[in-house]
């Protein structure tokens, strides 16, 4: 199963791939009229009724398929406020190629008529709210009907994010659901198929950039609160690594970004930027005895990236293992601080980030072979229960159930302080969404930004460059089309 959001950006992946929308939505047009081959009788009379989005689109794919039947197309609008580029086009090729069609200026203006079939072409999943007119009089109209009713990809009035059908929704006989079903098809008193379109595996294996898309807020099904507060939890024999990281985390979009650390590295973390909110606290490095200090500091947060610059010394690992039990919140863990992760009891949601050697200390089976390395992510984050990314020239980045591949990022990388930088976003990035989502799109986006980072620098490249970047990345160079 998968969400209307989910399918887009599955989508916009294919396209990055080289397979764009609109071939998608020929394979989708043909499966449509496959079904209704299926049920129409050789002169049934079949009306299509299409909405102005992509599902009206398919559609009208479908109806180039049917040749040979009597096929009444309408379009619920004019012509020219067709939302997107590809539906359009398939409209175009029906007028050019004088199949009978109509536009429906208004629900006073639409009738249904006695048809045999219908094809339900409305509204997929760009639906918002529930129906307007004249796709209300519409579903009306088609639910009175006797005709057998085929809807494309879900029934109109079907929201396919979270499952809940619309008053006045469509009651379909039939529906041609496309690469996955979707939430409340199953519920549904109907006859689903689901076709397969033609989407590579690579665009769900790989993160592209349509990964990107869930920081748009057109989600309808999510409400995501503000952009986040950032807890960095980091400093002490180090003080560039906690600063790195809070400042990609401010870049990656994060409202406010706090770092706690040690009171002999305060001034110097101060000193890297105006931008940082530090909160020092007594002595040379992290000890047991700031644990409450920093779980209550903690709570306020929305994630925790703990672990850059911290040291490896006994006490700052017991703190770390004092505050990875005590807390129940989403905590990012890299660096030193993930040799404490496989024996600690924790309530939170983590999300590890440690390179092949770091991972080997944890207990994981390394492999230069990316397909094997996946494998054995994927096992060992099920056995955690946690999100774990391990950095590779292929990030592989699991739950234990899912498994996603990055492919972005370059050699020039390879120097330090890149990883601090891909904790800090994983943390901004998982103070609104999903662990999992947010580290698939954290190793996108720092390889990204290494990339383009290296267009400029190329082996001279440093982690402070990918800063600049990073914004860029997230929210202007993702690309799409309609
Ligand atoms: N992977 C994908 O995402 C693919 C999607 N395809 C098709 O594209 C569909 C999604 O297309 P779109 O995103 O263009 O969206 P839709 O075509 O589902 O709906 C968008 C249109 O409906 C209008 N609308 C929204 N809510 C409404 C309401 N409550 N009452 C009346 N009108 C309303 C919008 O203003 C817009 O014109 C899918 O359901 C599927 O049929 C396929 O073409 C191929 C691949
Ligand atoms: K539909």
């Amino acid at each position: 199963m998968i969400t209307g959001s989910e399918m887009a950006v599955i989508d916009e992946n294919a396209a990055a791939m080289g397979v764009p929308r609109k071939q998608l939505m020929e394979s989708s047009g043909h499966a449509v009229a496959r079904a209704v081959r299926e049920v129409a009788d050789a002169d049934a009379s079949v009306r299509v009724v299409a909405g102005r989005g992509n599902n009206g689109g398919d559609a009208f794919v479908a109806v180039r398929f049917l040749d040979g039947f009597d096929v009444t197309t309408s379009l619920l609008g004019r012509p020219d406020t067709i939302t997107t580029e590809i539906a359009r086009e398939n409209w175009a090729a029906l007028a050019d190629g004088e199949y009978r069609t109509d536009a429906v200026r208004d629900s006073a203006a639409f009738d249904l008529g006695d048809p045999d079939i219908v094809v339900d072409a409305m509204l997929g999943t760009g639906i918002r709210g529930d129906l307007r007119e004249p796709e209300r009089t519409a579903a009306a109209a088609i639910n009175d009907s006797d005709a057998t009713v085929v809807s494309v990809d879900v029934p109109s009035g079907l929201n396919a994010e979270t499952g809940e059908l619309a008053e006045t929704a469509v009651e379909a006989d039939r529906v041609v659901t496309f690469h996955d079903t979707k939430p409340g098809l199953d519920a549904l008193d109907a006859d689903v198929t689901v076709a397969d379109i033609g989407i590579p595996a690579a665009a769900e294996r790989f993160v592209e950039r349509g990964d990107l898309m869930r920081l748009d807020d057109r989600d309808p099904g999510s409400h995501k609160g503000q952009n986040g507060e950032v807890l960095v939890i980091g400093g002490g024999p180090y003080a560039g690594a906690p600063a790195l990281s809070a400042k990609a985390a401010l870049r990656a979009g994060a409202d406010l970004v706090r770092v706690a650390c040690p009171m002999v590295v305060g001034r110097e973390l101060q000193g890297f930027g105006e931008d940082l909110i530090v909160r020092p606290y007594q002595g040379k490095q992290l000890e047991p005895r700031q644990v409450g200090f920093l779980l209550q500091m903690a709570r306020h947060h929305d994630a925790v990236v703990i672990g850059p610059g911290l040291g490896d010394a006994e006490e700052t690992l017991e703190a770390v293992e004092g505050i990875l039990s005590g807390y129940s919140g989403t905590a990012v863990v890299d660096a030193d601080a993930l040799a404490r992760v496989p024996q600690v009891d924790t309530d939170a949601d983590l999300i590890c980030t440690p390179h092949q050697g770091e991972f080997a200390k944890m207990g994981g089976r390394v492999s230069d072979d990316w397909e094997e390395r996946a494998n054995f992510v994927e096992r060992f984050a099920a056995d955690l229960g946690q999100v774990v990314l391990v950095k590779g020239a292929y990030d592989v980045v699991s739950d234990g159930e899912t498994t996603r591949v990055n492919r972005t990022g370059n050699a020039g990388m390879t120097v330090g302080g890149t990883g601090d930088v891909l904790a800090g976003i994983t943390g901004a990035l998982a103070a609104t969404q999903d662990p999992l989502d947010a580290a698939a799109m954290a190793a996108y986006a720092n390889g990204r930004a290494g990339d383009r980072a290296f267009e400029e620098r190329n082996n001279g490249l440093v982690a402070t460059d990918l800063h600049d970047e990073i914004p860029e990345v997230l929210w202007t160079d993702r690309g799409g089309e309609a």
